[in-house]
């Protein structure tokens, strides 16, 4: 077996030899053994994050089956071993399409796997997909069709090995993966979803299509994270809050804001102002926002974030189930520290902050920001009113 296991990680397990895999509560699980590294390691500052390893896997500890749940329809997995022969497996993250069920032969026993697992590309959750599959299956058996739905855990990884990895599962199951022939536009889809063009219906069965619109609803219902990001000073906190006041008071979205300062006190506290801890307090907010919008809130970010490698991770975590908007505040440094409300611009020029972003600590400006706004060259309301046009232009607040 070959897998990936972050960098840092990944030295020590070369040194070792082993590697221990645990459940999420830290109970063992399996091992790998034998250890060889299957691609040259990645340079040392751990850009790619990734180390990729083979070894012999032993099983270890107990199954974690016979002490707790295994989590939403574990009962549809079902170890395989050959049962399915003869059948048409699809084999998929996404709810089903109608191009893999036309691929199937028509008059055969057809498989369907819904795969449980970190995901390449967005898309709805496991359970999601499990429930848009049953009923797809039941509307087959409803036709006369000899269908099944089990659920595989296994990732995505968004290349070739996708491919071999489904036909593995489908040939462990005595099945046949089918080739459809086409593949359906998720860019249509994803327009239909957002109500920009007409859902391409003829690609989806219907139930398929009814998850990816709960995964997808209308932008009004939809999670919303409004991230601001910009120096100390810029304007952040008092532009997240005009925007969190008329929110609240607008009434159609529930709102939490996360000023940068006050996040430093609660969630954050102990944190200091080094890349990895900057890093670190990026992560917990955009943690914390992402399921406020998971759960279909609306999230107002106002901290520094000045590296954009933790904003685009923040962005990734949380487009993969809400909308995420990055708003840059532009103010220039000179503006910031003309204004220094906390004096903290003059320590840092007379060395009593180190590490202070703009002075000695670096802050990198986006070039991926949906709205930009300078406090230097706008009131309060103006950069407030910026903020929700976009949202109101955008559908957010219909
Ligand atoms: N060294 C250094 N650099 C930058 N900022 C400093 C520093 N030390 C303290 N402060 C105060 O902390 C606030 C920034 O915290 P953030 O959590 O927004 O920073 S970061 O996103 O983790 O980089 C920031 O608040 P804002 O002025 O609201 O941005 C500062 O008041
Ligand atoms: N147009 C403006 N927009 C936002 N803040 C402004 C503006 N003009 C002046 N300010 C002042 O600038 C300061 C910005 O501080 P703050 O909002 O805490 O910034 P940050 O959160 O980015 O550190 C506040 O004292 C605010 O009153």
């Amino acid at each position: 077996m070959s897998i990936d296991i972050p960098a840092g990680i990944g030295e020590r397990v070369e040194q070792s030899g082993r590697l221990v895999l645990t459940d999420p509560e830290g109970a063992p699980v399996a091992e790998l053994a034998d250890i060889q590294p299957a691609r040259p390691p990645v340079p040392a500052d751990g850009s790619t994050g990734e180390f990729a390893v083979t070894g012999r896997v032993v099983r270890t500890g107990i199954p974690a089956s016979t002490t707790d749940s295994d989590g939403p329809y574990s009962w549809l997995r079902l170890p395989p071993s050959g049962q399915f022969e003869g059948a048409s497996a699809v084999v998929s993250h996404d709810p089903i399409d109608a191009y893999a069920l036309q691929a199937a032969d028509p008059h055969g026993p057809l498989l369907l796997v819904v795969l449980d697992g970190p995901r390449a590309r967005p898309g709805p959750d496991a359970p999601t997909v499990a429930r848009a599959t049953l009923a797809l299956r039941d509307q087959l058996r409803e036709q006369g069709r000899h269908a099944d739905a089990v659920l595989v855990p296994a990732p995505q990884y968004g290349d070739e090995r996708d491919e071999h990895l489904a036909e593995t599962i489908a040939r462990a199951y005595g099945a046949r993966l089918v080739r459809p022939a086409r593949r359906p536009d998720l860019a249509a889809l994803f327009a239909g979803l957002d109500g920009r063009a007409v859902p391409p219906v003829d690609e989806w069965p219907e139930p398929s299509l009814h998850a990816w619109q709960r995964w997808r609803p209308p932008r009004r219902d939809r999670g919303l994270v409004v991230f601001f990001t910009g120096l100390s000073g810029s304007g952040k906190s008092t532009v997240a809050r005009a925007v969190t006041d008329h929110l609240a008071e607008d009434g159609r979205r529930r709102v939490t804001l996360l000023d940068g300062d006050v996040v430093r006190r609660n969630l954050s506290a102990g944190l200091g102002f080094s890349r990895a801890d900057r890093d670190r307090n990026i992560e917990r907010i955009g943690y914390v926002a992402a399921e406020i919008a998971r759960h279909g809130g609306t999230a107002v970010c106002a901290p520094i974030a000045p590296f954009a490698a933790t904003r685009a991770r923040v962005r990734q975590m949380v487009e993969a189930h809400a909308d995420f908007l990055l708003i840059y505040v532009a103010t220039p440094l000179a503006e910031c520290e003309r204004r220094d409300r906390k004096g903290l611009y003059a320590r840092a020029r007379a060395g009593e902050i180190a590490d202070f972003t703009g002075i000695s600590s670096p802050y990198e400006a986006p070039e991926d920001a949906e709205l930009v706004v300078d406090t230097s060259d706008l009131t309060i309301e103006q950069a407030r009113d910026a903020v929700i046009g976009l949202l109101t232009n955008g559908g957010w607040l219909d």
